[in-house]
Parts: structure tokens; sequence; C-alpha cells
């Protein structure tokens, strides 16, 4: 049985993942907590689940790792920088884990991977996340990971820059650049979790897309993240190893 407290418990997120917690045969739910409520019970866990704030995660992962307890985090915001400094607190640690990724959805995970293998092959990339409008942060925890990837792939095929005239732009016209793609973000009522990533070619045009329509597309992935993390020394990041796509 593993012990597991959440960070958020009362979010969007926390509510379905306290429940899959629940269900679980092999996991036990020894706290669930918001800001600013006591932690005391949340050091009885073995490992503490993150879906929180963008301001609030790296306090909260340093806490995890000052009690000695491996973290899950889905919680967004991060950047190469803060993907280090959780580096260093970890090595003054040893034996504690912790998982982090932008995206626990197998088919958002598929989407990055095939975007990778996708972008060598395309002149021009771009990618547009669509979400429901209470998400706090823009561009996407995922869609900046997609720009990532795809952004390392097209480096290690030495792609030349993507064509584009623009010279005269309306501020955001052109959206946020991430790595050098450009990211569109559309928040919409009536929508949750959307990706899309359009290739061009002279002629010829692909879209990989991912829509998660519910929050239970999230679940295996987490709970996956957390049996797993126990195994997984130092800072892992994404949960492709977990999938075998790594
Ligand atoms: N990686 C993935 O697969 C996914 C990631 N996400 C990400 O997860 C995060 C949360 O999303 P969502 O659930 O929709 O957001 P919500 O705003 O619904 O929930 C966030 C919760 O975190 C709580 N909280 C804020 N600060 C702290 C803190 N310091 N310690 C403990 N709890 C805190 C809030 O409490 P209070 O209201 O009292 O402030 C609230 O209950 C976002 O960054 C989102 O992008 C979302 C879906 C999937
Ligand atoms: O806030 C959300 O809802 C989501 N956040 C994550 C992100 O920013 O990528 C994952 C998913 O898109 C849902």
């Amino acid at each position: 049985m593993i012990k597991v407290a959440v960070f958020g418990a009362k979010g969007r997120m926390g509510r379905e993942i306290c429940k899959a917690v629940d269900e679980a045969v092999d996991l036990q739910l020894v706290a669930g907590v918001d800001a600013g409520d006591d932690r005391t019970e949340v050091e009885k866990a073995q490992v503490v689940i993150d879906f929180t704030h963008p301001d609030a995660v790296m306090d909260n992962i340093k806490w995890c790792i000052d009690h000695g307890i491996n973290a899950v985090v889905g919680t967004t915001g991060f950047s190469p920088a803060k993907y280090d400094e959780v580096r260093g607190w970890l090595a003054a640690k040893p034996g504690v884990n912790v998982l982090i990724a932008s995206n626990f959805s197998i088919a958002a995970v598929l989407l990055m991977h095939f975007a990778a293998k996708a972008a060598p092959f395309f002149e021009s990339v771009e990618v547009i996340e669509l979400h429901h409008p209470r998400k706090v942060d823009a561009p996407s925890g995922t869609a900046i990971t997609t720009a990532n990837v795809i952004a390392g792939a097209r480096a290690d095929a030495d792609c030349p820059p993507m064509p584009d005239a623009t010279v005269k732009e309306l501020d955001g016209a052109r959206g946020a650049v991430v790595d050098g793609v450009h990211v569109h973000s559309v928040r919409l009522q009536g929508l949750f979790a959307h990706e899309e990533v359009v290739f061009g070619n002279p002629g010829e045009m692909l879209t990989i897309r991912d829509d998660s329509f519910h929050r239970s597309s999230y679940m295996p992935g987490v709970l996956g993240a957390v049996r797993a993390v126990g195994k997984r020394p130092g800072l892992t990041i994404g949960i492709d190893d977990l999938l075998g796509i790594a």
C-alpha cells in the first residue's frame, strides 16, 4: 500500500485525483490539503501529488523534498531553470524523487511524441492549444513542452528557419514564440483541454490533434507515476519512459 497525499485537493484536478486514489486498491489517501491548510497529516505520505498553481508549486516541491517525501507534479509553469533548481534540491537529499509532467493523458503524451517525429520533415510548424476559460496560465504547459520537443527535433535535424514574411504585426497576432515555435492560445467556454500541431510544406499539411474531454483522462498517468516515482532516482520529466516511448 502506498500512502498518498494530495496538494490542491479541492481543486478541479485535485478532487478527481482524491477519488481515483481512494478507488485504487494499492493506494491509500492519507491527506488532502489546499493553500494554507495544516500539513501534519501530509507528513505520513510516501508520495505527494501536486496539482496547485504555477506560483505555489516550487515551494510545495521544496517542502516535499525537505520532508523526505517523493512528489508527482502536474502543476504547470516549469522552465529549464526551475527543473535545475529541483535537481539541486534533490542532490542534497539522495533517496527522494520527483516526477514532473506537463500532461499525464496518454493522448497528449503521444501527440508530443508524434510531433517530434514529424518535425524534421516540414518547413513550417505552429501549435494551437485550446482550453476552458478558467485556466490561469497561457500558453498551456503542454503547449510549451510540445514547442520544446519540436524545436529540439528541428535543431537535431539542422532544419533551416521557418518561412515567415511578417514585418508588421498587431501585438500577439502571431502568438507567443516558444523555442522559435509560434504557439496560439484559445480560451473558450465549453472546451476542456485540446491541442493541435499543424505542419506545412509546399502543397501539403499534417495536423496532429489531441482532445481531453474529461479529467479522467489524466488518472491512469497520474496513478502510474505515483507507483513508479519511488523507483526513479532524482528528477523525472514526463511519463514517456513509463509508457516505454522515451
Ligand atoms: N499535468 C497534467 O496532466 C495537468 C495539469 N494541470 C495543471 O494543474 C494545475 C491545477 O489545475 P486545476 O486543478 O484546474 O486548478 P484549480 O484552481 O481548480 O485547483 C488548484 C488548487 O490548488 C490549491 N492550492 C493553491 N496553492 C496551494 C498550495 N500552496 N498548497 C496546496 N494547495 C494549493 C487551490 O486552493 P485555493 O483555491 O484555496 O487557492 C486549489 O484548490 C494547473 O497548473 C493546471 O495547468 C491540469 C490538468 C492536467
Ligand atoms: O489547466 C488545465 O486544465 C490543463 N493544464 C495542463 C496544461 O497547461 O498543459 C494540462 C491540460 O492541458 C489541462
